[in-house]
């Protein structure tokens, strides 16, 4: 969306294996551009981060590069915390050093975990339930210190359960796709009931775009802002659109994973003018179409 408005960008990405890197591969490809470099480096590099700041006379700093899995922060808590929080730390630094003024940062809706909803911006956060969403807060607290300090804009934007075309394959839409249409059970955490403000990635990009303009420090939700849905409901929707059946394999509910989410989106739309426009039945029939479309290759992609 920013090459299309005209600008000049540098994505990076370290390119894990944390999930089948040729997913990632997949959607660096679609970014061929006369105005877009791709670097493969990590934000936990201190050194890489500052020759990444002296390539180009940047604008502004997305921070989009995470650790991002809820479940997996139990299994290996210590990279959520370097990646999520000396990334960021290290992204802040170098912008401090070069003035560059703006920073948009992605953080969760996990953080609401216990709060009554539809989750506002203005609810306490301090009891987070996963080590994700610990990091995360952390990102967004040493953010707010930096803008305390140095008068760096920060637009922190928690983001509700993002989904889309080339989705991430550690959650629920990807993998529900996969395992219909291949006639191998879901493995479902808990009985199915647990319900998500599911958001369409587009309309998060816009989001995250809109939330570039200045506004001091501020928190944003980007959620879809409807009626929570839930997990049952979500692969009864894919069954017709795959037109097969699921087979569900029940799995403990997860310590770490939140019950329901429902954004109040109030405040984005009101101060980045912002509305998610992909209703959950286009949203996931665009998935569907894209694996169906992209096979053999998306049917192969590993589930980690
Ligand atoms: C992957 C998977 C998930 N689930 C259940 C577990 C959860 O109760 C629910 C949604 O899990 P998922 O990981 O798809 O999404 P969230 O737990 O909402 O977390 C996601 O949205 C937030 C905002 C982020 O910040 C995370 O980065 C992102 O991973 O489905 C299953 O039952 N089986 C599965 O194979």
């Amino acid at each position: 969306m920013l090459l299309d408005q005209g600008h000049h960008v540098v994505g990076v990405d370290n390119m894990n294996d944390y999930y089948d890197v040729s997913l990632k591969q997949h959607r660096v490809d679609q970014l061929a551009n006369d105005r877009f470099t791709f670097r493969a480096m990590d934000i936990e590099d201190e050194p890489d981060v500052e020759s990444l700041m002296d390539s180009a006379p940047f604008d502004a700093v997305l921070n989009l590069a995470a650790r991002a899995g809820v479940r997996y922060s139990m299994e290996n808590p210590r990279v959520y915390m370097t990646t999520n929080l000396m990334g960021t730390l290290n992204l802040l630094e170098s912008m401090r050093r070069r003035s560059i003024g703006k920073l948009v940062l992605a953080s969760t809706s996990s953080l609401y975990a216990g709060q009554p909803m539809p989750f506002d911006e203005t609810l306490s956060v301090n009891t987070p339930i996963s080590s994700y969403a610990a990091s995360k807060k952390a990102a967004e607290m040493l953010a707010h210190s930096h803008h305390h300090l140095y008068d760096v804009d920060v637009s922190v934007c928690r983001y509700f359960t993002v989904y889309g075309p080339a989705g991430r394959p550690d959650m629920c839409v990807f993998r529900f796709i996969h395992w219909i249409d291949q006639g191998e059970p879901i493995e479902l955490f808990g009985d199915g009931t647990q319900s998500r403000d599911f958001t369409y990635v587009d309309d998060i990009a816009r989001g995250t775009i809109a939330a570039i303009k200045p506004v001091g420090f501020e928190v944003f939700n980007l959620g879809g802002g409807n009626e929570p849905v839930s997990l049952l409901a979500i692969i009864e929707k894919l069954e017709t659109l795959l037109g097969k059946k699921a087979k569900l394999t029940h799995r403990t509910f997860h310590k770490a994973d939140i019950t329901t989410t429902q954004a109040n989106i109030a405040k984005a739309q009101k101060q980045l003018g912002w509305q998610p426009t992909v209703g959950l039945d286009e949203g996931l029939a665009a998935c569907v179409d894209w694996y169906q479309s992209n096979k053999p290759w998306s049917a192969a992609i590993r589930l980690p």
